[in-house]
């Protein structure tokens, strides 16, 4: 493994609003990624939705295909996800369920798989009390903070409509860990940035992590992030980056195998699919134009998505 990263801390329960927006900026301008520490999702909680993890990919392998995904949610085999381009590489070794919102439009457009509830009676609503917990007691209370640190109103990301249709979905990770003798190039999820805004992620703590500042520099450097017990590790999404003409970086990160099962929970707050992503006024000027064009988020994600899965279906 490489050196360790040492991320700022931003501690969510500090009483100055716009100091806490001061740090935030700085992080995800130096970073792209931080800590979030006294968020308000206990640990207890965090435990609880691993224990769920766990037991839901330790089922037989035909149980979680009956949940293969459909667009983005559900169950996702080993090697389905493959960010590197390159023929010979077979895809990210590690199995995924992913969920959202069953309200709204895209709950009704893409529903969610759940397990059976006779098999796993506690799945559904701790998975649901999770989304519920993360999205409204930090994920909106962090993305008003990021407008205040891009020095727009606390509502901003709320008026663009981002959260309308609520289109943040969890993802539960398991990596087997297992390091390959084969000689053939795996990664537990090889390289690439978020899509979306913001991402919250919670792990078992078990290393692997890594992020890479700079993305053009050969060779490249990785450096490990390591876990704070109970602490969100939060990195801002490719969305964001264009909103804010690359201020803030969507910083490329992997998960490599350090021989050990690692299990990962992350929470991927993307906005609404109709909300257009233009670059803020406050981050452009004469000298320094607009680097992206404005896109929907929705076309924006379908797209990536798209390139990304071994199989694509649209979702
Ligand atoms: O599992 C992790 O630690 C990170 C996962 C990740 O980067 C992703 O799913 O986008
Ligand atoms: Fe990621």
């Amino acid at each position: 493994m490489g050196t360790v990263l040492k991320l700022p801390i931003i501690d969510l329960t500090s009483p100055e609003k716009l100091s806490i927006s001061q740090l935030i900026r700085q992080a995800c301008v130096d970073h792209g990624f931080f800590y979030l520490t006294n968020h308000g999702v206990s640990e207890e909680l965090m435990e609880r939705v691993l224990t769920e993890s766990k037991k839901l990919f330790s089922l037989p392998l035909d149980e979680k295909m009956v949940m293969a995904r459909r667009g983005s949610r559900g169950y996702s085999p080993l090697y389905d996800e493959k960010h590197e381009s390159s023929a010979k590489y077979k895809g990210d070794s590690k199995e995924m369920f992913t969920f959202g919102s069953s309200e709204g439009v895209l709950g009704q457009l893409y529903p969610n798989e759940w397990p059976l509830e006779e098999l796993m009676p506690l799945w559904r609503p701790t998975m649901e009390y999770y989304y519920k917990n993360v999205m409204d007691i930090v994920g909106k209370k962090l993305l008003g903070l990021v407008a205040l640190a891009l020095n727009l109103e606390e509502n901003f990301f709320e008026q663009v409509g981002a959260f309308n249709d609520q289109a943040a979905v969890v993802r539960l990770i398991r990596y087997p860990g297992e390091l390959d003798s084969s000689g053939e190039e795996t990664c537990g999820a090889s390289a690439h940035s978020d899509f979306g805004m913001i991402t919250l992620l919670a792990t078992d703590g078990v290393a692997g992590l890594q992020v890479c500042r700079d993305k053009d520099k050969e060779p490249k450097v990785w450096e490990d992030v390591a876990g704070i017990k109970g602490a969100f590790v939060v990195n801002i999404g490719d969305l964001m980056e264009r909103w804010t003409n690359g201020l803030f970086r969507s910083t490329m990160h992997r998960v490599v195998s350090v021989g050990k099962e690692r299990y990962s929970v992350v929470f991927f707050l993307d906005p609404n699919p109709d909300c257009n992503v233009k670059c803020l006024e406050s981050c452009c000027s004469g000298t320094c134009p607009p680097r992206f064009p404005p896109i929907l988020a929705g076309d924006y994600l379908k797209e990536r998505f798209r390139l990304t899965y071994a199989t694509s279906s649209s979702s």
